[in-house]
């Protein structure tokens, strides 16, 4: 079939073809329920669910590709974003992804702090927020300042070992890279995480597009809260009802029990630990969470 012609009337959706966040990106997508079928070596696929178009492209070019208004959603790094210094909505936090842009140096070597690196050479593939973070560093203009940068595309953190730079600017997540390469981390330039960008001048039908982002938000939803239900007794409600009270409110139904009540409420995934011990101990019973596999919020 030729793709292109297919994609008049498409919304048309940046993914990254490959690398750190690609995966995720399936998932969220599956989650939305937007389902796609891509055949190998092809970078458009077709939506069978909604008429959407998926794109597959480097994390590094989305934000033009947004920026540009040529897709009006794509998915990549904040890096990335602020690398291009592209004009794009930053619509929702997709809270995978996260890492930070460092300045490293070797870890026996004689630059501790970053002011150390001005007049020396910087390798890195984010050129731009190098300059400006050097820029800023020196007080000058990214035309004026002596510090240079250098650009490579890839492994990175060989460069100082090989002798092209005396300091580097990359990602870090676990660190491993950077200690497996004998550097040490002194700065931040910036924090990142993959977001869901949309551009400031989409061409598509809007309503598609908010359908598009509440799915989404309902899949960061899902992953964010389970649901909880447990038996209460009436005269305990009140310290219950503090230790769950739902995104909005708990729900609160009658049981064929006097004087006990039984209470629906979703809780945060990453407290419900604590949140089951603590309605144990006021009381509570027959406690049990349920996952959430999808929701609309
Ligand atoms: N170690 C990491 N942990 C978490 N997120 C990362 C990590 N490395 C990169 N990312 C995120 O993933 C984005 C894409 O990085 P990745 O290294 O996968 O690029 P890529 O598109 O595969 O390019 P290439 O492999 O050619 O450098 C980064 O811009 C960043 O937002
Ligand atoms: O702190 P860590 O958990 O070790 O992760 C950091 C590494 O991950 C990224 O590279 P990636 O492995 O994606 O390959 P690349 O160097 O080809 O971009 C990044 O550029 C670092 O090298």
């Amino acid at each position: 079939m030729d793709l292109v012609n297919h994609l008049n009337d498409r919304l048309l959706f940046a993914i990254p073809k490959k690398g750190r966040l690609y995966s995720k990106c399936v998932s969220i997508l599956n989650g939305a329920d937007i389902s796609f079928h891509r055949s190998q070596r092809l970078d458009i696929a077709l939506c069978t669910s909604l008429p959407i178009a998926l794109i597959f492209l480097p994390a590094a070019d989305i934000p033009t590709f947004v920026g540009e208004g040529k897709c009006d959603l794509g998915i990549t790094g904040v890096d990335q974003v602020r690398e291009s210094d592209v004009d794009v909505n930053l619509a929702i936090d997709l809270q995978f992804g996260n890492c930070k842009l460092q300045v490293q140096v070797p870890v026996n070597g004689e630059y501790k702090k970053p002011e150390q690196l001005i007049g020396k050479t910087i390798v890195t593939s984010f050129v731009r927020l190098a300059e400006k973070y050097f820029a800023k560093l020196e007080g000058t203009t990214v035309e004026k300042m002596s510090t240079r940068i250098k650009y490579v595309g890839g492994s990175v953190e060989a460069s100082c070992a090989l002798g092209i730079g005396d300091a580097i600017v990359d990602l870090v997540e676990s660190g491993e890279t950077m200690r497996a390469a004998g550097l040490i981390d002194i700065d931040t330039v910036l924090g990142t995480s993959a977001y869901l960008i949309e551009s400031k001048n989409p061409t598509s039908d809007i309503s598609l597009i908010a359908t598009i982002k509440s799915r989404i938000e309902g899949v960061m939803t899902a992953q964010q809260f389970v649901s909880c239900i447990y038996n209460a007794p009436e005269n305990k409600l009140p310290e219950l009802l503090k230790v769950t009270p739902g995104r909005r409110a708990p729900t609160i139904s009658k049981i064929g029990d006097e004087g006990w009540v039984a209470v629906s409420s979703m809780i945060e995934r990453k407290t419900k630990g604590v949140v089951l011990d603590e309605l144990k101990r006021l009381g509570a019973s027959d406690i049990m969470v349920f996952e959430i596999s999808n929701c609309r919020v």
